[in-house]
């Protein structure tokens, strides 16, 4: 009698299932009158972004880039499609209910900083939780604080800051609401090579930290290497993705886009 050898179909641990996408974006449609007609600034964009990672998105101008990322974070809503974060269906909800989770999962940073002027940096940063009348976390609002080098700057006003420090003031206000999921358009845009290379530090390790979701809209290959993913966008589709990229295959795969 012949041992028996253990079968490909005795009983296994079942594989992991997998996890909840932290961002879906099915078949995302959104179209813009333009003259007598309209213009698909997406045209069906199918993804899906794992939890904690980092995502870059590029693409040629006018490729639909910030329009991508304002659907996604609930900003702008699509003409199709459905767009899913953190397992809620932002079309099937109403225009408040999107507005609530947006305020509770959802960090977003814009180039042009966005503060408000006759506010400290101190109640800038807090300014999201009172708005969805929160209770303002001193302790978090001085970790972030921290996290982004800002110590120290609590009563400053916007006008009195680098165009640096102002990033890492918004950066800090995006992230005091605990989001999962934190969006970034053209964040070191508007800043020197040395300072955006520092502020795309920042906002990277507070989120790993933090165990966000991050997406950033770049026109910066060198910014885009940093990420785990680059997806590229032409003409409102995905054009395809690099993974673990390089700066060099990133600007190599720009050019072939004819940016
Ligand atoms: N509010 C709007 N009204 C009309 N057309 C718009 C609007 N927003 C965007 N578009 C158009 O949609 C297309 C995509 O725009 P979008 O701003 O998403 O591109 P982008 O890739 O972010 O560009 P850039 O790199 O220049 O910022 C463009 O043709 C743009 O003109």
């Amino acid at each position: 009698m012949s041992a028996t050898a253990p079968t490909p179909t005795s009983p296994a641990t079942p594989p992991p299932a997998p996890a909840e996408p932290a961002v879906l974006l099915d078949h995302v449609h959104r179209s813009y009158p333009n003259g007598g007609g309209t213009i698909a600034a997406l045209a069906g964009v199918t993804l899906a972004l794992a939890p904690g990672s980092f995502t870059a998105v590029m693409g040629p101008s006018g490729s639909g880039k910030s329009t991508l990322l304002n659907v996604a974070a609930g900003l702008d809503r699509p003409s199709g499609g459905r767009v899913v974060v953190g397992g809620a269906d932002l079309t099937a909800m109403s225009p408040d209910a999107v507005t609530r989770l947006r305020r509770d999962r959802i960090g977003f940073v814009f180039q042009a900083y966005n503060l408000v002027g006759h506010l400290t940096v101190a109640e800038n940063i807090v300014l999201p939780l009172l708005l969805g009348g929160r209770e303002p976390d001193a302790h978090l609002r001085r970790y972030l604080m921290a996290a982004v080098g800002l110590e120290g700057m609590a009563d400053r006003l916007p006008g009195e800051l680098s165009g640096g420090q102002a990033q890492r003031v918004a950066i800090a206000r995006a992230l005091i609401t605990r989001p999962a999921v934190v969006f970034a358009d053209e964040p070191t845009g508007a800043l020197d090579s040395q300072t955006g290379e520092q502020v795309l530090e920042v906002l990277r390790s507070t989120a790993r930290t933090l165990h966000q979701t991050l997406v950033l809209v770049t026109h910066d290959a060198r910014v885009a290497a940093a990420a785990d993913r680059v997806l590229f966008l032409a003409d409102g589709l995905i054009a395809g993705h690099l993974d673990a990229p390089t700066t060099e295959q990133v600007t190599a795969r720009m050019i072939e886009l004819g940016r």
